[in-house]
């Protein structure tokens, strides 16, 4: 069942457009990613998805909700951790979830989310006293206390250590496991292939593509490299005459061969018939990262 509808949406900053004609639907349970390089305009998208931007023209609607007209309906079933937010210095863990608490009608027991967050022992702590790991566990708190359907997390580990990042991407899976939808904006090519079911590739305020991470490798290349140390020299004219060996070489100790399909069960299997062990074994395939340069022509960093 689809969830976030977005139909042709436009906006722009003084002239300058941000999102051009943006077009996107969201399935319940999914997680969703937007990625795309600086300036993409998928803040804008987001912004303009939860309210907080007017759109110029286009349709939004999330579990059927526009987000202007019904925006205290929609802020019941939409949670939003946005980039950069900031609580007061002094307001403490528990008392920002209370002030959020009373925000809805039936909000989560905070204590529970501080539990499953790791911020069990910062109840007391003021905000300017957590490190950026924890401020972002809070600000995933606050988005989640509504119990939203849906819930909007904006470049939620930037800024992260890789170990916080690992930390962060467990409990974006947790809260997807609690029925939650998530629509996440990354420009991190890892954190989208690791979590998205689907997710939209946007340049310049345009939709590129949409599809699962693997469907958009796919659609670049399925070309995969092996490369091995076989225990005895390899009949390279039996392994090419398989319909997934594209090319089949050996240099040295090194075998390796090219090709798509489930070349790796053909060529484990080969050898294996032959007795030959294949030591060091190593694939590689085009990457999330391959995928968005052949799609926009240029690469996240550009
Ligand atoms: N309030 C604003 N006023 C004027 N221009 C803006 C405003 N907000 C965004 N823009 C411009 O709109 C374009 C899209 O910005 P947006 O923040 O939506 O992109 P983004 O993909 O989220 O990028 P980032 O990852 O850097 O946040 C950019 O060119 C940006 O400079």
């Amino acid at each position: 069942m689809t969830i976030i509808e977005i139909e042709n949406l436009t906006k722009s900053y003084g002239g300058r457009t941000a999102v051009d004609g943006v077009t996107l639907s969201v399935d319940e349970g999914e997680i969703f990613g937007i990625v795309g390089p600086n300036g993409a305009g998928k803040t804008t998208t987001v912004e303009c998805l939860s309210g907080l931007r007017v759109p110029d023209s286009g349709s939004i609607a999330v579990a059927g909700l526009h987000p202007q007209r019904d925006h205290v309906g929609l802020s019941q079933v939409l949670g939003v951790q946005l980039q950069q937010s900031q609580l007061p210095d002094k307001l403490k863990v528990s008392e920002a979830l209370d002030l959020y608490s009373s925000f809805y009608r039936d909000p989560a027991d905070w204590q529970e989310l501080t539990a499953i967050l790791g911020l069990e022992e910062k109840r007391s702590t003021p905000f300017r006293k957590l490190s950026g790991g924890q401020k972002q566990r809070l600000n995933i708190a606050l988005a989640l206390i509504g119990n939203p359907r849906v819930v909007i997390l904006d470049e939620l580990t930037t800024g992260l250590d890789p170990q916080a990042r690992r930390n962060t991407w467990d409990l974006v899976e947790r809260i997807r496991d609690r029925g939650v939808t998530v629509l996440m904006v990354t420009h991190f090519m890892e954190e989208a292939e690791r979590l998205c079911d689907r997710l939209a590739i946007i340049d310049r305020g345009k939709v590129v593509a949409v599809d699962s991470p693997t469907g958009l490798v796919a659609r670049v290349s399925d070309r995969q490299l092996i490369r091995c140390r076989p225990s005895a020299p390899v009949d390279l004219e039996t392994l090419l005459a398989a319909e997934e060996v594209v090319t089949a070489e050996q240099s040295g100790s090194q075998l390796v061969v090219t090709g798509t399909g489930n070349l790796l069960h053909v060529l484990t299997s080969s050898l294996a018939r032959s007795g030959v062990v294949p030591a060091d074994l190593r694939i590689q395939r085009a990457s999330l990262e391959d995928a968005f340069i052949a799609l926009t022509g240029r690469s996240l960093e550009d």
